[in-house]
């Protein structure tokens, strides 16, 4: 069902209160050092400024526990806005509702740009407390949802202030809704997922929904352990989840029974230790030595893995191959960037290590869609309905 968005809005003088996701990464001399989710926002911002609307704008920024905490205020990210946008008026209140936030919106002129401080200072917010969505709400005329990152969650400033305020979505949100949306439910085909990570039970609910709708999944990472454990692989001291071998085996069934391919590595990156400068060297999955761990997926396994990803239309991916964070065990996952780097397809990356291996790897920008969301997009990939979607309005 089409969502409501800003472009079904008249917007001069009306208060735009617009919920983005400006949970930014910063270093301890609170510096940004990823401005990704700004400049997402952006569009949304613009649009509603350049047609006079007041935009008054809410986020959180960390896990502050409800109460005010300098770490986690928002004046730096408010700084860096006005930096993005020179011809705007863009202003920071330090309260996110009361007094001091009316009459700092009281203020605004059509155009000009309000960030309030941290929401998360509160406890009401990450409680969904009506009251709190209600001082939220007495700020706006219209609700504009724009934080796909953090619509996963069921807050006062994401979900529970729609219940005061008509709701619509920005472009943000439009996007990543549509194109992850359109993915998974009419996808052009052949269509690939390629999911990695840490353990297969954090990402069960995913393979889950992800299996009957493409023709291939590939699996990397740690989770390929328990798969190849139950193909009778001995995975020595590789991390092999007991508990998730029967979701496994139960996939993996599924598979042959309904003619969707599984692609498992089929060599690795085997190390002594789990370490940066661990000795390693590659293996066929089948010769792992008992004091071994695979730690990536091997050359062998890239190139299958690539022959999958070229000859798709639409490929998602989610979840590092290998232990990317130490460069002897990046190569796998940095490969399987480039490979959907050169894909002629619709290529989406969610999931905030993968989006970190494409960044890293120089071709973010040759993806069809980097998703702003880590959680949300996972869950998104689950099939669940997101909070923060479900509140936005239909057309
Ligand atoms: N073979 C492996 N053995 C152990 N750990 C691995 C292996 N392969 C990948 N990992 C680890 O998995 C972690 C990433 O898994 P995760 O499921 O969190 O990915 P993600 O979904 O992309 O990220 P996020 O949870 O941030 O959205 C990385 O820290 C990586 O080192
Ligand atoms: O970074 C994220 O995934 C979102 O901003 C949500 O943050 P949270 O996990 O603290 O709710």
């Amino acid at each position: 069902m089409p969502k409501k968005t800003v472009e079904d809005v008249a917007w001069q003088g009306k208060r735009a209160l617009v919920r983005v996701d400006f949970n930014v990464p910063m270093d301890d001399a609170r510096q940004i050092t990823d401005d990704t989710r700004i400049r997402a926002a952006l569009p949304t911002i613009a649009y509603l400024s350049d047609r006079g609307a007041r935009v008054i704008l809410m986020s959180h920024l960390g896990r502050p526990k409800g109460e005010p905490n300098p770490k986690y205020s928002l004046r730096p990210v408010a700084d860096h806005l006005a930096s993005l946008l020179p011809d705007k008026r863009v202003a920071f209140c330090p309260e996110a509702v009361g007094e001091e936030a009316q009459r700092a919106v009281a203020a605004l002129s059509d155009g000009d740009i309000l960030l309030l401080e941290n929401v998360r200072f509160y406890p009401g917010e990450e409680k969904n407390d009506p009251q709190f969505a209600r001082q939220l709400a007495d700020l706006g005329d219209v609700f504009v949802n724009d934080a796909f990152g953090s619509a996963h969650r069921a807050h006062a400033s994401t979900a529970g202030i729609a219940e005061y305020l008509p709701c619509v979505a920005g472009f943000l949100m439009e996007k990543e809704v549509g194109i992850m949306g359109r993915a998974l439910a009419n996808p052009e085909r052949p269509f690939v997922a390629i999911i990695g990570g840490a353990k297969v039970s954090d990402k069960i609910k995913v393979l889950e929904n992800l299996l009957p709708k493409v023709d291939a999944l590939i699996i990397g990472g740690g989770m390929a352990n328990t798969f190849l454990a139950v193909e009778g692989h001995d995975m020595a001291k590789s991390l092999v989840e007991e508990d998730a071998k029967d979701t496994a085996r139960r996939l993996l069934d599924l598979a042959r029974t309904s003619n969707r391919k599984i692609l498992l590595p089929v060599d690795v990156v085997a190390a002594k230790a789990f370490a940066p400068d661990a000795e390693h060297t590659v293996r066929l999955v089948s010769e792992l030595q008992p004091d071994e761990m695979a730690l990536d997926i091997g050359p062998a396994s890239v190139e299958a893995f690539r022959r999958e990803i070229l000859a798709a239309k639409t490929v998602i991916w989610n979840g590092p191959m290998g232990v990317f964070e130490m460069p002897a065990f990046a190569k796998g996952t940095f490969a399987i960037a480039q490979a959907m780097a050169e894909a002629n397809a619709t290529t989406i990356v969610g999931g905030g290590d993968s989006v970190a291996a494409v960044e890293q790897a120089g071709v973010a920008d040759k993806m069809t869609h980097v998703s702003t969301g880590g959680g949300a997009s996972l869950e998104f990939l689950e099939g669940r309905t997101l909070p923060g979607v479900a509140v936005i309005e239909d057309k």
